[in-house]
């Protein structure tokens, strides 16, 4: 599905106005509507709603609501805070005056209005917002946040940023947001999940055409694309229909990687899977995967050209020591033309021994944001600040797939794409988790995805799997060996849809 940026938003205005000659007051008007349906949906007449109407279009908005509701019976107060001197909103402000509705642009007042209402509209900014808050509306969004009322927002919940920005830290926290048209990126990202409350994307008649030709680079991944992308299983098939892979990990104190990593390609429909451990390790391996070939490691690494030939795809990384594994990361990095994902230790050593210009199109990288630091010397802040930036630009670099792990993961495209994923919770903070997703990758690059492929679909299948695991076990018993063991649930849902 489509994501736009809150920029793309003033195109699409002006596209609407001189192409499709649609006036943006009509548009205005449908906002309203949507937004007082959505309040009618959950109360009745007799309820007491507050519209908070910022200077913008986005308070222009909350006018017609006020309008509309004040129509239907509803016991309706404003708290407008612009001049109105022109455009769609001066218009509705002017229509509002005609009204008996009460009125006023007395911020002394929101104490006294928010304990009167039920309901606040949060109309106060949309996707014009920028920069920094004065304190006046620092104190504003704190007293709506403190007041315990429903809180449904226009468009965006008020104060966030185009980005995963915060500025003064301070976004109003809705219950619900009516987004408008289409999904905005920032809503997808950290801070504008945790204020949007329930989000509803709402259709308000822009032009299907202008939408469908509008292009973009930033894609949410919908339980559809995840449906398209399964590898198809074949009644006359054996186990090397299915591929094989390979995962090079774990050192000492450092199994469970590869097992977890092992049991997720051997549950995710991988033919045939090799484990390349140092020799301490190979008892512990053999004991928990019994269905994957342990190759202890090589004196000489030459040895290991036999296995490769076949292997279609590697991990390399759960659980490997930086500490005298630099050859044989090396030796994968320079040697190895299959599809491979680069995991954990793996970033590290590309990062310690500075082998960017070793990075090509059949790497996938699975960085968390510390571990995409030392990739990019830029600070944690940098990164989550503006994930799909950041993703964006180190892919087309690098021309790779990168998986930038959150509770937002952002997998960005080589062409310059980025898919958005929003399964998954906190649960899955936990070691463990990414050596599963490494070994789901794989599998699904052996089975024939395509590295872009192979990760939007492992990172959706991750994150769905823990949240059915979350449904019964809530999210402080999530532990990532709990993944692999109900992987077949989150294929159940993908495969119905
Ligand atoms: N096509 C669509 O989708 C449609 C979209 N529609 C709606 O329009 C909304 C966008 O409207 P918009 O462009 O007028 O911007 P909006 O969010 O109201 O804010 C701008 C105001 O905020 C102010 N301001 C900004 N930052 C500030 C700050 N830090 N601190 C203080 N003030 C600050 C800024 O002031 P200025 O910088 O100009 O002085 C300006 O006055 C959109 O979200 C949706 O609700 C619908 O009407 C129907 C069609
Ligand atoms: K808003």
């Amino acid at each position: 599905m489509k994501v736009f940026k809150p920029g793309d938003i003033k195109h699409i205005d002006n596209l609407c106005v001189d192409k499709y000659q649609i006036p943006t007051l009509i548009l205005m008007e449908h906002a309203g509507i949507k937004i007082s349906e959505e309040i009618q949906k959950k109360f009745n007449k007799e309820s007491k709603v507050l519209i908070m109407a910022g200077k913008g279009n986005n308070g222009g908005d909350g006018l017609v609501v006020a309008r509309l509701l004040y129509n239907l019976g509803y016991k309706v107060k404003v708290l407008y805070l612009g001049n109105y001197k022109t455009g769609d909103s001066k218009i509705n402000f002017d229509i509002l005056n005609s009204l008996d509705v009460y009125k006023t642009n007395s911020i002394a007042d929101l104490g006294e209005l928010l304990l009167w209402s039920e309901v606040v509209v949060d109309a106060i900014f949309g996707v014009g917002f920028r920069g920094n808050l004065v304190q006046e509306y620092i104190d504003i969004f704190s007293m709506i946040n403190n007041s315990k009322r429903y809180v449904i927002s226009v468009d965006v919940p008020s104060g966030l940023g185009s980005s995963n920005y915060t500025f003064n830290n301070i976004v109003v926290k809705a219950n619900k947001t009516v987004t408008l048209g289409c999904l905005k990126e920032n809503l997808l990202l950290p801070t504008g999940r945790e204020n949007s409350g329930e989000l509803v994307v709402s259709d308000i008649g822009l032009p299907k055409d202008l939408m469908e030709q509008f292009e973009v680079s930033t894609f949410l991944i919908t339980p559809n694309m995840a449906k398209e992308l399964l590898p198809k299983r074949v009644e006359n098939s054996h186990k090397g229909t299915y591929g094989t892979g390979l995962i090079v990990g774990g050192s000492l104190g450092m199994s469970g990687a590869v097992i977890l990593a092992a049991q997720a390609a051997l549950k995710s429909g991988i033919g045939l899977l090799y484990t390349l451990v140092s020799e301490k390790l190979v008892d512990v391996i053999e004991n928990n995967c019994i269905e994957s070939i342990t190759i202890p490691m090589p004196k000489g690494l030459i040895e290991l050209d036999k296995y490769l030939k076949n292997t279609k795809s590697v991990a390399i990384g759960p659980g490997l020591s930086t500490e005298n594994n630099e050859v044989l990361f090396l030796y994968f990095v320079e040697n190895y033309k299959g599809s491979m994902v680069i995991d954990g230790d793996g970033l590290n050593l590309l990062a310690n021994l500075k082998l960017h210009d070793l990075i090509c199109e059949n790497h996938v990288l699975t960085p968390h944001p510390k571990e995409m630091s030392r990739l990019t010397g830029l600070t944690v802040e940098e990164i989550t600040s503006d994930p799909i930036t950041v993703a964006r630009e180190f892919s087309v670099k690098h021309n790779c797939t990168l998986v930038l792990k959150g509770s937002t993961t952002c997998i960005a495209t080589k062409d310059g794409d980025v898919y958005l994923n929003t399964t998954g919770n906190n649960g899955l903070a936990t070691g463990g988790s990414g050596d599963v997703l490494a070994g789901l990758i794989m599998s699904f690059m052996a089975q024939g995805l395509s590295q872009d492929e192979a990760a939007i679909l492992g990172v959706y299948l991750h994150g769905l799997t823990a949240d059915i695991i979350s449904e019964g076990k809530g999210y402080y018993s999530l532990l990532p060996s709990d993944i692999p063991k109900e992987l077949h649930k989150g294929f159940k849902k993908i495969q119905k849809g």
